[in-house]
């Protein structure tokens, strides 16, 4: 009879707060506590910890250090983590969650200190320390940033004064690399400096970082603008802002330019962070920016040139979002390859084109574009999930070298060095 009470009670303080009574609602949220405190709630018996808990029906309701936690009864009988359940010389789980009854319930709760321990039917019992639950529960999750990350637009880029780091101190310090990387993380774009312009130093360079991602433009790759393959990257034509191999997957992580030579004018690169851009749609139009988020995309690669026969597809949105906390994680903007749009119906693709002139303004603002000269000697590394490239056309000799790197092991080397990745 109580339950019921409070669950009436529970649903009229949600009813109040979606119609933005808030003065009621809070007055019921106190009495709501008050009644519950006394009859419902488990309450520490330590005075230091801050921690209540209530067992419902289908979840547990875990109160600590100012979070309220929702947790399924399966998830905290699949997450345990004792000897055997658990490989924690492996990291890896021991239990066939399949053999865990999708009803269970635990038997008992009980806290010692910051550490709940839950005695489940069978009699294992497994232990959770509140901070690890904090840390690990939906709630926690949803306010966290995945990867902390400064949005420029050219003059924030230029005021911050983010340094170079020198070719001979990135391969020998290990705190050099750590610098580098975390400007990297932050700005998405970052410079290697006096680095001999051969493409074997550049190898050595990328390798120090990452493991090299071979394409179906090879390992390392080298390009003038003599039209050895079937794309505009291999003329002296200039290239609008754009992702590259967005008609992959999985769009490569990062890509490694290196200009050995140039003899002519032209050709400056031009650098525009995605997600500033980005970030100004959703502040303005955010339902476009949601439109992006959601239409799937086609983006292609059709190579008959010589010996080089490819077609690729890759399919994904414009902007891809982690579900939870709505952080973007990767843009694809390609206007040369984008395919056909056939996975939407016409009303759908007009606003598609709406919001993707919305995101396109954005990122044609002469503010966001950061334009350099890649010179002999200076290594960008650019990541291709967040900043777009382009390059003036230009004449004479220009020689290019780099790579593209898989993600997974920049942020693996990333993590490694202590960063936040
Ligand atoms: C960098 N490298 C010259 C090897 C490849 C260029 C790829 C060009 C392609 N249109 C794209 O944007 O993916
Ligand atoms: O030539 C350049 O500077 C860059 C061309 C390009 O966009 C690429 O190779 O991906
Ligand atoms: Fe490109």
């Amino acid at each position: 009879m109580w339950c019921h009470k409070l669950l009436h009670l529970q649903s009229r303080l949600q009813n109040l707060m979606k119609r933005g009574d808030i003065g009621q609602a809070l007055h019921l949220s106190n009495f709501k506590s008050l009644f519950s405190l006394s009859i419902h709630w488990c309450h520490t018996a330590s005075k230091s910890v801050n921690c209540t808990w209530h067992q419902r029906e289908d979840h547990l309701e875990l109160q600590y250090a100012s979070t309220v936690m929702r947790f399924d009864y399966v998830w905290l009988r699949d997450h345990c983590r004792s000897a055997s359940c658990y490989n924690s010389k492996t990291h890896q789980r021991s239990l066939d969650t399949a053999s865990v009854d999708l009803c269970i319930k635990p038997k008992t709760i009980r806290l010692d200190k910051t550490t709940l321990f839950f005695t489940w039917p069978d009699g294992h019992v497994t232990r959770y320390d509140l901070d690890w639950l904090v840390k690990n529960s939906y709630e926690g999750q949803k306010q966290k940033v995945i990867h902390p990350r400064i949005l420029w637009n050219a003059q924030l880029y230029q005021q911050a004064q983010v340094p170079s780091v020198d070719f001979q101190s990135f391969l020998e310090s290990n705190d050099e690399l750590k610098k580098f990387l975390q400007n990297f993380l932050l700005y998405g774009i970052a410079f290697v400096e006096n680095v001999p312009p051969t493409q074997e130093h550049t190898e050595k360079l990328a390798e120090r970082v990452s493991l090299i991602r071979e394409t179906i433009y090879g390992r390392m790759w080298y390009f003038t603008s003599d039209f050895s393959r079937g794309d505009t990257a291999y003329t002296k034509l200039a290239l609008d802002r754009h992702t590259d191999t967005t008609y992959f997957q999985e769009p490569c992580g990062i890509q490694v330019f290196h200009c050995l030579k140039h003899e002519g004018t032209g050709g400056r690169t031009l650098l525009v962070d995605g997600f500033y851009a980005a970030q100004q749609v959703l502040q303005k139009a955010p339902k476009e920016f949601e439109l992006l988020s959601k239409v799937p995309l086609k983006h292609e690669y059709i190579e008959n040139v010589g010996e080089c026969h490819n077609h690729m597809i890759g399919v994904g949105p414009v902007l891809n979002i982690y579900p939870w906390n709505k952080e973007l994680y990767l843009i694809r903007y390609n206007n040369y390859d984008r395919a056909v749009i056939n996975t939407v119906p016409y009303d759908v693709v007009h606003r598609w084109y709406i919001a993707h002139r919305t995101l396109t303004t954005e990122l044609r603002k002469p503010e966001n574009e950061l334009w350099v000269k890649l010179k002999p000697g200076k290594v960008l590394f650019i990541d291709n999930w967040r900043v777009l490239h382009g390059r003036e056309s230009f004449t004479g000799y220009r020689q290019l070298c780099g790579c593209y790197l898989t993600r997974d092991d920049v942020l693996n080397t990333a993590r490694f060095l202590g960063l936040h990745a």
